[in-house]
């Protein structure tokens, strides 16, 4: 299919236009490299005491490295505020008024209310907002990933100069107001990755690699291994940033930890047919269209993609507290997770996956409620977990960054060692549920 950007139309616009880009982090530096590899004009900053070592890191590259955002903005035609969500306002603050006139701006931080509020107080009138949010970290192929673009107050005109200029990332353009885009992120990351924090923090507190311990045996634990590995390799701020500036995803925090406060209740109190009924009642809400042969992934794509020198073994059976809980979540917060397919981080499909597979292979889910209720062997885990989750639920809820990072920090030194196999693994993990996810899409089987 023949492109909608034709390349006449991007040459002419290259011919003319800056890209500013403030900060050079793992996602500035993404697009400044991509965009200038594409032929576009790119100029860039850091932090401006990092002037000089700044300059000597991308001393090979084809952008130009300027001393602060004031020369950026001054210079640059859509200007990209690249930087961690909780100083939005600060640095917009500090070089918004150099904004050069009629100029475009965005940022990439991963809320977009807090941003584009900060840019409505600050820019002067002239300048247009036109926001970006690629969803899927550094690390990763853009391609087919979805970018989000929300038009705040842009002309026709300038939309298209920016669809232009990010379509060299090859990604799935995806429309969004701020408000909805939020609204969807709260729904998917945020609760993602409260799921996967807990996972590491629980297993850092009862001091376990869980790939060297037998119990965590099959393709349902290298999932939730690689992805708790691959959020801890990150930086705090980029999970911080993005649960607690957005309001919408405290509540969701909240639930999850309700959740797995309340399942793991039914758990020890050896409860089975209550939680039986409640796990199906989620089920049916949340997995109604969903049939045993078009699951999004098994236990057997997932056997590959271990850590462990263990030599692959059967499934064990698992309680599974975190995916029974974010789907016992996703019913009381009536989310049907599909409806947001279109919008979704590469974690969220994987978590989505895993949690999918669990409850529609035929007999998976009572194998686990039995585990459940019989098993004593995970209620130490089971345990650490749920203090995990209704830990990170205090922290976000309460905005507290510093208790955040701490926590956060903590675990990432425990996991270390592990980060660079997790990280090849983790990636070659994504690619395989993209195709999944595109087969599905493709016959027209996702919404
Ligand atoms: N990483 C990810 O997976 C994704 C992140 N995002 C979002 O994108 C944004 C950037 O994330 P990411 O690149 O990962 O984070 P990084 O920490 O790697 O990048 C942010 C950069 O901005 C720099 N910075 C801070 N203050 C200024 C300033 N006054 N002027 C210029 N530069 C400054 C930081 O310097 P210093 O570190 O010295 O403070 C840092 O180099 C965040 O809001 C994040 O939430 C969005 C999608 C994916
Ligand atoms: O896929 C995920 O959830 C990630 O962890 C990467 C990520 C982090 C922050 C974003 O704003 C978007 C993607």
């Amino acid at each position: 299919m023949a492109s909608p950007f034709p390349e006449d139309e991007i040459k002419a616009l290259q011919s003319s236009k800056t890209i500013g880009i403030i900060g050079l982090g793992d996602m500035g530096y993404l697009y400044a490299r991509r965009f200038s590899e594409a032929g576009w004009k790119v100029v860039g900053c850091d932090r401006e005491d990092l002037f000089e070592q700044t300059k000597a890191k991308f001393a090979n590259d084809s952008f130009e490295i300027l001393k602060n955002g004031h020369y950026v903005s001054r210079i640059s035609d859509y200007i990209i505020y690249s930087v961690e969500a909780e100083n939005i306002l600060k640095i917009v603050t500090l070089y918004g008024p150099s904004t050069k006139y009629g100029a475009i701006v965005g940022g990439q931080t991963s809320c977009k209310e807090p941003e584009i509020a900060a840019f409505e107080k600050v820019l002067p009138s002239d300048a247009q907002i036109i926001s970006l949010h690629s969803l899927h970290g550094p690390k990763v192929s853009t391609t087919g990933q979805p970018l989000v673009l929300i038009n705040h107050n842009g002309s026709e005109e300038n939309f298209r100069f920016i669809e232009c200029l990010v379509s060299c990332l090859k990604s799935k353009h995806v429309y969004l107001t701020a408000k909805e885009h939020d609204r969807i992120t709260a729904d998917t990351q945020a609760v993602t990755h409260a799921a996967f924090l807990s996972m590491g923090v629980a297993w850092r507190n009862i001091n376990i690699n869980p790939w060297v311990t037998p119990r965590w045996i099959g393709g349902l634990e290298n999932a939730k291994m690689n992805i708790s590995l691959r959020i801890f390799s990150n930086k705090w701020h980029v999970y911080a940033g993005l649960s607690l500036t957005n309001p919408s995803a405290h509540g969701q925090v909240v639930q999850y930890a309700r959740s797995t406060t309340e399942l793991f209740t039914l758990i020890i109190g050896k409860k089975k047919e209550e939680l039986r009924s409640r796990l199906y009642k989620a089920k049916d809400y949340v997995f109604n269209n969903i049939s045993d042969h078009d699951l999004l992934l098994d236990d057997d794509i997932l056997q590959k993609f271990s850590l462990s020198k263990i030599p692959p073994g059967g499934r064990q059976p698992n309680s599974h507290l975190s995916l029974i809980a974010i789907v016992d979540s996703w019913f009381n917060l009536g989310i049907v997770p599909y409806d947001h397919i279109i919008c979704s981080t590469p974690l969220f499909r994987i978590f989505l996956g895993v949690t999918e597979y669990l409850f529609c292979t035929p007999g998976l889910l009572d194998e686990c409620i039995e585990a459940a209720i019989e098993d004593h062997s995970f209620r130490h885990d089971d345990l650490e977990f749920t203090i995990a989750a209704r830990n990170w639920s205090s922290i976000i809820s309460f905005g507290n960054y510093e208790l955040y990072r701490r926590e956060f920090e903590q675990t990432q030194k425990f996991f270390q060692p592990k980060f660079a196999e997790a990280n090849v693994i983790g990636n070659e993990m994504i690619t395989t549920i993209l195709e999944r996810v595109k087969e599905r899409e493709k016959a027209g089987r996702l919404h």
